[in-house]
């Protein structure tokens, strides 16, 4: 073992690959299987995010990859050495979790230099520490003990101390979950800036998809312990693989319909009401109920003559664009949000036909929610 475990010393990013992961907690009698079956490959010095509702396995299967839980069946490999039976102290791995305590009698400057020499020796501990300080604005933290901090400086605290070894694998819970909407800003921007500088090899738990799309090289989208999508930024946004993942990335909200598809030659229609709109997906039955889906940054009203047509509900003006909320007669339970163009000025009541390119009109089976292409 010895042999391969070196490579785990080094400074050097290495790939990270989690192969047919379970895990299975047990409480009582009942077993509650909290990360189901997930593969996952991630590139040498690339950032991922976990990205879900709260329970859907996330911070379970960070932990097991820090070695913090025991995993019940499946492979955790760090560069090619199998990782499971190494204890969390082995597998050079920074964590930062929330939960991941300071040393209380130390001094936050003690406590990242202390993290420091656990690691590799390094000529100056002290100048490390402040340069780090410095790229996350906590100079004036160094000199005091943890329990004086508030819970946004102990998170700084610890994505500092996660960070300063430098280590070839960084996994950080929730790290700027605390923060106000300034610092998190900052520390977004920094934590990125080091991590591509250094290259850690990175997995960033988040149940905030803009800290997801704006950090990810790529993103895995969580629900039920299963990942639903794994891909950039990008292609989650624009291509969601089923309707949990369109419904849960997105602000605002895509719109989600009931419609019926009409096939018509080689095009496909849907029908709502009275309404048509044409979508690229080639394998829907004609006449089938399916559920759809509308981005409201997709929907445009400029030239439009056919499309959905609706009476304005709410307009809110917010500067850089607009938001429409439309009533719709064949939609009946919520209006539908349309993104309008800053120069477009509505008013409550007017009539407004808008339409999304075909591409971006995705229909999703009713009762699965996979997507129909
Ligand atoms: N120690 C434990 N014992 C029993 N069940 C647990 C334990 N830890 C987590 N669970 C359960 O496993 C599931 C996944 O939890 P986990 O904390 O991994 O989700 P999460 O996506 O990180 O959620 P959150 O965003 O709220 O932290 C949940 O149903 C949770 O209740």
């Amino acid at each position: 073992m010895s042999a391969k475990v070196d490579e785990l010393r080094g400074g050097e990013a290495l790939p990270l690959r989690l192969r047919n992961v379970r895990k299975v907690y047990r409480s009582g009698k009942k077993g509650v299987e909290a990360v189901k079956s997930m593969d996952l490959d991630i590139e040498p010095g690339e950032l991922i995010t976990l990205l879900g509702p709260s329970g859907c396995g996330k911070t379970t299967t960070l932990r097991m990859v820090a070695g913090l839980e025991t995993i019940t069946s499946g492979d955790v490999f760090i560069g090619t050495t199998r990782v499971n039976d190494l204890p969390p102290s082995k597998r050079n791995v920074g964590v930062g979790f929330e939960s991941y305590a300071l040393y209380p009698p130390l001094n936050v400057r003690e406590n990242l230099a202390y993290g420091l020499k656990a690691g590799k020796r390094v000529a100056d501990p002290d100048k490390t520490v402040d340069e780090l300080a410095d790229r996350l604005e906590m100079h004036d933290l160094l000199d005091l003990r943890p329990a004086s901090l508030s819970s946004g400086q102990k998170q700084r605290v610890a994505l500092a101390r996660a960070l300063i070894r430098k280590p070839p694998v960084l996994l950080l819970d929730e790290p700027l979950g605390h923060l106000d909407a300034s610092a998190r800003q900052h520390v977004r921007r920094e934590l990125k800036l080091l991590q591509r500088q250094f290259g850690y090899t990175t997995i960033v738990v988040t149940h905030d998809q803009l800290e997801a799309m704006t950090l990810s090289d790529r993103m895995a989208v969580m629900d039920a312990g299963i990942i639903q999508q794994f891909g950039t930024p990008d292609e989650i946004f624009d291509d969601p693989a089923n309707l949990f993942v369109a419904d849960f990335v997105g602000e605002p909200s895509i719109n989600l319909f009931t419609a019926t598809v009409v096939r018509d030659g080689g095009r496909t229609m849907i029908r709502v009401g009275n309404d048509v709109l044409e979508t690229a997906a080639q394998n829907a039955p004609d006449g089938a109920e399916v559920t759809v889906g509308i981005r409201p940054q997709d929907c445009t009203m400029k030239n439009v003559t056919r499309g959905l047509s609706g009476s304005i509900f709410v307009y809110e003006d917010l500067m850089e664009h607009g938001i429409a909320r439309v009533n719709h007669p064949a939609v009946p339970d919520k209006p539908l949000v349309v993104q309008t163009p800053a120069e477009l000025q509505l008013e409550t009541g007017q009539s407004v036909t808008f339409s999304a390119p075909p591409k971006r009109v995705y229909l999703f089976d009713k009762d699965s929610g996979d997507r129909i292409r």
